[in-house]
């Protein structure tokens, strides 16, 4: 495919996501028909989609439409790059701007630039005030691609050098003792021996960092309930020398992957489909409105309701209920989501203590997003004695 071509596709997905189809699947769809397209094309495409994605509404503003095509456009122009030279029309191009689309679309400004439906916006302001603008800015770009070396297999110099020797550059991230920022061929991860062979494990640093911060102990009986695809349940294990760590998930269908992931990894992970007992430690990553982790789903900006929010809240509470239910006396219960709102974080954790006498917060955590990591927050609540 021709750079303008990659684009026209975008625009075409862009519709269709706009008509309410997940990004993802558009883009499944579309990568299983279009045969003639190869793996650097099928890349391109998906990062023209989320760029516009992350900033649905000024590439709108910018471009002078709502459509896939005005949104292109817009993101050229917001990008600096000449419309002139993609919208040409030869081949599988987009067709030649009208005089009219020339003349569409402006800078835009103020809460245009935070990219976020406007009662997100509201609360965003309300949360951060003068910060919330930064805030917003940050989730506008691509997010870093960050690995977590596993201490059960090597260290983070061999790690790097194994890496290193298949031409993928990392730098340490300041955010988590194993954390590694990739700085160069990102995209060679995934097939790298170093990964496959259970080395590294693709996982935000802020994200890391949820696990480094819990009290662990060798011996220490451990339970991931919200374990999903089971990152911090690996990163649980390396901690504590290899595991055991029960992992549990309402939908178990999500953890289909750990036990082949445990295996690479050399961790003992069992899964347990009806979590009972006392837990040292229970880590319950909730899920959420996932607003710190826009920028590598930035649909999510788009989709969320408020009364999608209000459902998000009522589950969290339920989830802490259950996870406090599960912590032995003097045990810690560990609250993470990837969320920068305070409903969700903070708030969760003052309405839990309210209702539920014997407890402390001893530690808690926001984490904004950066260069570093995604936005996260963690609380970790204590059970008397
Ligand atoms: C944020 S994700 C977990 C991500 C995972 N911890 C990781 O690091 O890869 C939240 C998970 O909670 C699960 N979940 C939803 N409701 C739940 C419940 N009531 N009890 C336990 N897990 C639940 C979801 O299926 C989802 O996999």
């Amino acid at each position: 495919m021709t750079p303008a071509a990659r684009y026209a596709t975008a625009a075409e997905l862009c519709d269709l996501i706009a008509s309410g189809e997940p990004a993802e699947r558009a883009l499944t769809r579309w990568a299983r028909q279009a045969r003639y397209a190869g793996s650097k094309d099928r890349a391109a495409v998906r990062d023209h989609v989320f760029d516009i994605l992350r900033r649905w509404r000024s590439v709108a503003v910018a471009g002078g439409g709502e459509t896939g095509r005005a949104r292109v456009l817009g993101l050229l122009r917001l990008e600096g790059l000449d419309p002139e030279g993609i919208f040409t029309g030869e081949g599988h191009a987009p067709a030649p701007l009208s005089e009219v689309e020339r003349a569409a679309g402006r800078s835009p400004e103020g809460r245009e630039t935070w990219e976020m439906p406007g009662w997100l916006c509201d609360r965003v302001a309300s949360a951060y005030g003068a910060e919330a603008e930064a805030i917003t800015h940050a989730l506008r770009h691509r997010a870093p691609v960050t690995l977590r070396v596993n201490a059960l297999k090597t260290g983070v110099v061999a790690a790097q050098a194994a890496l290193a020797a298949e031409g993928i550059e990392t730098a340490p991230n300041p955010l988590a003792p194993m954390a590694l920022t990739v700085t160069g061929n990102a995209r060679r991860v995934a097939a790298s021996r170093a990964y496959l062979e259970g080395l590294v494990e693709l996982q935000d640093a802020a994200s890391q960092t949820v696990v480094e911060l819990l009290p662990l102990e060798p011996g220490m009986a451990a339970l991931d309930l919200c374990a999903g695809g089971g990152g911090k349940t690996l990163g649980l294990a390396a901690r504590l020398g290899g595991g055991p760590v029960d992992a549990h998930d309402a939908d178990a269908g999500r953890m289909s992957n750990l036990p082949m992931r445990a295996g690479r990894a050399g961790a003992e992970i069992r899964i347990r489909t009806e979590p009972e007992g006392e837990y040292d430690i229970v880590l319950a990553d909730v899920p959420c409105s996932g607003s710190g982790a826009w920028r590598r789903a930035p649909e999510g900006k788009w989709r969320l309701t408020e009364s999608g929010l209000d459902d998000l809240l009522t589950t969290q509470d339920g989830i802490l209920n259950h996870a406090a239910s599960l912590v032995a006396p003097g045990g810690t219960l560990a609250y993470a989501t990837c969320s920068i709102l305070p409903e969700e974080n903070a708030e969760r954790v003052s309405a839990f203590l309210h209702r539920a006498p014997g407890w402390s917060v001893v530690l808690e955590r926001q984490f904004l997003p950066d260069a570093q990591g995604d936005g996260f927050y963690t609380a970790q609540l204590r059970r008397e004695r």
